[in-house]
Formats: C-alpha cells, sequence, structure tokens
C-alpha cells in the first residue's frame, strides 16, 4: 500500500465522505426513559421556566423602598416552596426560602446572612440597603424559556443534563430514533473464543470482539444485534456478510483486511455489492482499514485485525459513522486537546494515533508500546493521542496540545 493507493490523506476526510453515502435512521418509538437516546423530536416547554417568580436565596422578601437602615422591620408572612405566595404587608417582610414564589408586592430578596434576625423582626444596615438592587435574588418567572418555546432540538443525544431538562419539562417519556442496529463480524482462523482455555502458540482469544462489543454497549442508542466470528473462508464470509446486511444498519469486521492469502473480507464486500470508500488510509496504527457503503446507505468497516488497531478504530471511525446513521446532530468526535509530558515518539509520515494515559496534573503520557498487537499496553491506557504526519519530537511543539480522545 503505497502513498498513492490513499483515497484521502486523512481521517477526517475519509470519515466525512463515507459518512455522506450512509442512511440516517428515520424509524421512531416512545420510550419512558430516553437516556441515552437520540430525540427525533423537537420538545418544546410545556409552561414558563421558571412557572414564576421565585427566591434564589434563603432570605426575607421585601419592598426596597419601604426599608430604612437600622429599623425594625416586622416578619409578617412566611413564603415556603411547594406553597402559593403570601400576601405582603405594608412595611413588613416575609421570610421566604430559596425556590419560593416570590410575594405580588415583593420586589427584592435579601439574603438572610445580609440581615440582623430576631424571632419576629429583622434589622438591615445601611451598608447592605446601599449594596442591594431592586430584583436581587429573584429568578424571574420565563427567564430560562417561556411557555411554547424549543429547549432540546430533535437529533440531540439525550445525556444526563439533557436529561433534567426533559424531565423538567415532562418529556422523560418522549419519542426517539430507533436504535442502529449493527452486526460484529470478526474473522481469522487462529481466534478462539475468550472463554478457552486450552490454547495451542498459535491461537489467540477474540479480544477484538470483546473490545467492539464495549464499544458498542456504551451507548443505548446502539444495538448489537449479533456478535460472531468467522473462518479465513470467503464462501461463509460472504453469505454471513449478505445475512448481516439485512438485519444491521452497519456490519464492523475485523480481520483479513490486508494483503495476507487468507485476507478475505475485501472480496467478501465485493460480492456483496459494497461499494468501497477507502481501502487504506495514511494513518497508524490501522493503514489496510477498508470503508464501505451499500446501495441502501448502509456502513460494512473492515477493521485491521490488530489488537490496538482494532480498538483506536472503533473509537475514531465506527462510533463517529453510527452516531451518523443514528441521526445525531452532532455526530462528529469530539476530542479534548491535551498536552504531553514527554515527546517520546518517532517521527512517522502518516497520522499517528498513540496510547496514552492522563496523569494527576492533567498531562498526557504516552504509553510505553511494542506495536498494535501490544495488548497490555492498550489495557494501561486512557485513550490515544493523535497526531499529524512527520511531527519532530524534538521540536519544542512536539508536545503538543494534541487531540486526545478517551475511551
Ligand atoms: N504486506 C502487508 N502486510 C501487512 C500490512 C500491509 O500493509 N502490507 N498491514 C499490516 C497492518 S498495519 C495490520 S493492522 C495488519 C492487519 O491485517 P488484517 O486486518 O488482515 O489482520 P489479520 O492479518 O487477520 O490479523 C492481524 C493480527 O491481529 C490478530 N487478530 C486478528 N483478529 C483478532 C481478534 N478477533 N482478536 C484478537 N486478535 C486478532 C491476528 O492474529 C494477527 O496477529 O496487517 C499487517 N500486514
Ligand atoms: O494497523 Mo496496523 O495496526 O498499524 O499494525
Amino acid at each position: 500500500m503505497n502513498a498513492k493507493s490513499f483515497a484521502f490523506d486523512n481521517p477526517s476526510a475519509a470519515i466525512d465522505a463515507i459518512a455522506a453515502q450512509l442512511a440516517t435512521v428515520t424509524e421512531t418509538e416512545i420510550v419512558e426513559n430516553c437516556h441515552g437516546r437520540v430525540l427525533a423530536i423537537d420538545v418544546v416547554s410545556d409552561r414558563d421556566s421558571p412557572a414564576a417568580d421565585v427566591s434564589a436565596m434563603d432570605g426575607y422578601a421585601i419592598c426596597l423602598d419601604q426599608l430604612t437602615a437600622n429599623n425594625k422591620i416586622p416578619i409578617a408572612g412566611l413564603a415556603q416552596a411547594g406553597s402559593p405566595p403570601p400576601t405582603m404587608v405594608s412595611n413588613s417582610v416575609a421570610r421566604i426560602f430559596t425556590g419560593a414564589i416570590v410575594p405580588v408586592d415583593a420586589d427584592t430578596v435579601l439574603k438572610r446572612e445580609d440581615t440582623e434576625e430576631f424571632a419576629d423582626h429583622i434589622r438591615v444596615s445601611q451598608n447592605v440597603l446601599d449594596q442591594t438592587s431592586k430584583g436581587d435574588h429573584i429568578r424571574r418567572v420565563g427567564e430560562n424559556a417561556g411557555a411554547g418555546s424549543l429547549v432540546v432540538p430533535a437529533g440531540k443525544l439525550v445525556s444526563p443534563a439533557v436529561m433534567a431538562t426533559l424531565a423538567n419539562f415532562g418529556a422523560a417519556t418522549s419519542t426517539v430514533k430507533r436504535q442502529v442496529n449493527v452486526v460484529v463480524l470478526t474473522t481469522g482462523d487462529e481466534v478462539l473464543p475468550v472463554t478457552s482455555t486450552e490454547l495451542k502458540p498459535w491461537q489467540l482469544r477474540n479480544s477484538n470482539q470483546a473490545t467492539i462489543r464495549a464499544a458498542l454497549d456504551a451507548h443505548p442508542w446502539i444495538k448489537t444485534v449479533d456478535a460472531r466470528h468467522m473462518k479465513d473462508d470467503l464462501t461463509s464470509l460472504t453469505r454471513h456478510l449478505e445475512t448481516a446486511l439485512e438485519e444491521a444498519d452497519a456490519v464492523v469486521m475485523t480481520g483479513g483486511v490486508s494483503k495476507g492469502d487468507y485476507d478475505f473480507v475485501p472480496d467478501a464486500i465485493a460480492a456483496v455489492g459494497g461499494q468501497v470508500v477507502f481501502h487504506g488510509l495514511p494513518i497508524r496504527p490501522g493503514k489496510p482499514i477498508l470503508g464501505a457503503g451499500t446501495n441502501s446507505g448502509k456502513l460494512i468497516l473492515g477493521l485491521p485485525g490488530n489488537p490496538v488497531s482494532t480498538a483506536i478504530n472503533a473509537s475514531r471511525f465506527l462510533v463517529p459513522l453510527l452516531r451518523k446513521i443514528a441521526g445525531i446532530s452532532s455526530w462528529h468526535s469530539t476530542a479534548m486537546m491535551g498536552t504531553l509530558q514527554e515527546a517520546t515518539f518517532k517521527k512517522v509520515p502518516l497520522h499517528t494515533m498513540l496510547l496514552a494515559r492522563v496523569l494527576d496534573d492533567g498531562k498526557i503520557e504516552l504509553t510505553a508500546s511494542k506495536g498494535s498487537g501490544d495488548l497490555v499496553a492498550l489495557g494501561q491506557s486512557d485513550g490515544y493521542v493523535c497526531l499529524p504526519p512527520s511531527v519532530n519530537p524534538l521540536d519544542a511543539s512536539a508536545v503538543g496540545p494534541w487531540p486526545f480522545f478517551p475511551w
């Protein structure tokens, strides 16, 4: 695979190109709890937020103009969360608690620690009065959103934060996109189930299936409909790929994608009519990666078999492309920017993704690794750092900051 054979010169361009060919899930369902799912409808507020003027502090509801410094001001009323507001008595204050509705005739809330409190009255200093403005510590009706306004748009992935918004507006049960159906097909005669105990030196356990399943299971908007292992046999690989494409929106395969005599994945993809968008990218690990689409907009992704390559590229390519299929509006992966503790890498003319750990001070330490088969280094990492081609580790700027993708 020489430089001329790359269809794209960077991973982002390759991801965008294949994403443009993918169909987005259109079917929807109503679920009781939207968490982790993709909203299919715009959610609008069912009432003003807040629903009335409420206090932001524990203290006293006052009419600011009626207060004079150091005088005894009677407490004549109690405004509690969960009760309607009291009527204000002239030249008096009402005790008020956070979240309670401010009485109609009050215009300001004083924090209790800014007053001198007695059983039936308070005193307020001139200094406090000087620093108080009308409206202080009142959250105004509708200041977050008026009734009927858009609060969460369709296409939003429901995080715990979004869940709070939906719950507040009575939309915790809502209409979401159906899950993205994914089939995982690992390949290789040498690969045995993870439960295997008697392995010959030429055999290994199916860590790729485990890492991809874990990557998929992390997202409630994905459903792994099948995960099976295939021998290196073109006929059966083709048959299973065909079946997988009938039941899934995306099929992810591992192994058998490079140049070996038993690497049948490209032929199987061609046999089912897959249109290859890229086969080989200037990346390490994962140079032989294969991305294809079908006529009906389904994804076939062939990840190189080396375990580090599979784990990194499942994160870098597979998950964002599934986000696109899922209908998530901001589907691209977003990385954090991290600075390396030390530039302990080699200059490589490829986009390089290096296993890394986050240190206590927030810096990133590259994980010592023997290459893309090093499952020990993989297990020690918190994610990976992406470097553009040909960064010279001796340059002062080599430590970054660089994009860091956590697992
Ligand atoms: N002549 C060339 N040879 C290779 C190239 C190349 O460009 N030219 N690329 C190398 C790179 S980079 C990678 S990555 C591998 C990927 O090749 P395949 O996708 O065909 O993967 P396999 O050969 O099937 O396996 C590679 C390696 O990974 C182990 N493996 C495979 N499946 C699993 C699994 N499910 N769980 C755990 N480990 C797995 C497999 O035993 C091999 O050791 O090709 C290079 N060669
Ligand atoms: O992708 Mo390969 O993983 O560079 O060895």
